[in-house]
């Protein structure tokens, strides 16, 4: 597996063993510079050891793993930023001081710490919070400060372990957009999450983890490619015929000649050609929708309702 300049980060046959539990199992992939990475699996599926293990917080039973071109180690602390899934800070400390004492272990300047963390409390809504001590803060809002604490030193690799868990809709939609923000000034940025919806949103590509092993990994359009296209027609004739189609539930006779069907097409042909195959076949159509199978859709198929268990 290639560790040049273009990647941020690659795991190489990595295995990581806890007595007789194989949390990680043989497991490859790479992670481009400038992505944002889905980290997808249920609960269990090896997530939070493998973010670990890139940060040498643990090491593997077996296996390479190459960061920012280098191996896992404290040198990588100033240009990463990481947000555990135990969320826990000091109970005594000010939200601002907290972010402060986290842009310093990471090498900043005090006053460029505070200037930065400042900013940031302002863009959550928490600048009447700053002097606040974390313990007198909601759970969602320590959460914020604690995301603030993983971005203060603008790293260039940004891991987030399970970060949109005990955040309300509205914080949501800003960790989502504060994700975008770190991708659009040229971070890597890596999220594992059991929800699909969010990796929907956000990834340029993800890694689908069950029990330790890599599921998939590819775009979107990718996953969603291995499962059947299926469509909802409104139609005069049957299309049970065409090249592409694999089966055809008819539907009710809804008057004129009309009726409803529902196709699933064999895998990998596009609703698209089927639709070339019906204008050339001369069939009139009166809808034509394609039913895009979802992220959930392809987890459920790859690793079965067991796995998907959130
Ligand atoms: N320190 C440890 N000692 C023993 N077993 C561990 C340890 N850490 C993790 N495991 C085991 O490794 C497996 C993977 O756990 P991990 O926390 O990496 O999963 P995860 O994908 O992050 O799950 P979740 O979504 O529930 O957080 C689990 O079976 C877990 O019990």
């Amino acid at each position: 597996m290639s560790s040049d300049g273009d990647t941020a980060l690659s795991l190489d046959g990595v295995t990581k063993r806890f007595g007789a539990v194989c949390a990680v199992d043989r497991l490859s992939f790479d992670v481009s510079q400038g992505e944002v990475y889905g980290f997808l699996g249920g609960n269990g599926a090896g997530k939070t050891t493998s973010l670990r293990m890139v940060l040498d917080i643990i090491r593997p039973t077996e296996g390479r793993i190459t960061v920012l071109g280098r191996d896992p180690g404290r040198e990588n602390a100033s240009e990463i930023g990481f947000l555990p899934e135990e969320r826990g800070l000091y109970r005594n400390m000010t939200a601002l001081d907290t972010i402060v004492y986290f842009g310093r272990l990471k090498g900043m300047s005090a006053a460029a710490a505070r200037t930065e963390g400042s900013t940031l409390l302002d863009r959550f809504g928490l600048s009447a919070n700053a002097r606040s001590p974390m313990n007198q803060l909601s759970k969602g809002m320590a959460q914020k400060v604690q995301l603030a604490t993983a971005v203060v030193n603008r790293p260039r690799l940004l891991m987030l372990d399970e970060p949109f868990s005990g955040l309300d809709p509205v914080n949501q939609g800003l960790l989502e957009d504060e994700i975008k923000r770190a991708a659009a000034d040229g971070a890597t940025v890596i999220f594992s999450t059991h929800v699909m919806q969010h990796a929907e949103r956000l990834c340029d590509r993800l890694l689908l983890l069950a029990k330790g092993r890599k599921k998939f990994q590819g775009t979107l359009d990718e996953a969603r490619a291995l499962l059947p296209a299926r469509l909802s027609v409104i139609a005069q004739q049957s299309l049970a015929a065409l090249p592409g189609v694999e089966s055809v539930a008819e539907g009710a006779e809804i008057g004129g000649g009309w009726r409803e069907c529902k196709l699933r097409l064999e895998p990998g042909v596009e609703p698209g050609d089927v639709l070339e195959r019906c204008f050339a076949a001369g069939i009139s159509l009166r809808r034509f929708e394609e039913h895009r199978p979802s992220l959930h859709d392809v987890f459920l198929h790859l690793v079965g309702p067991a796995g998907a268990q959130t």
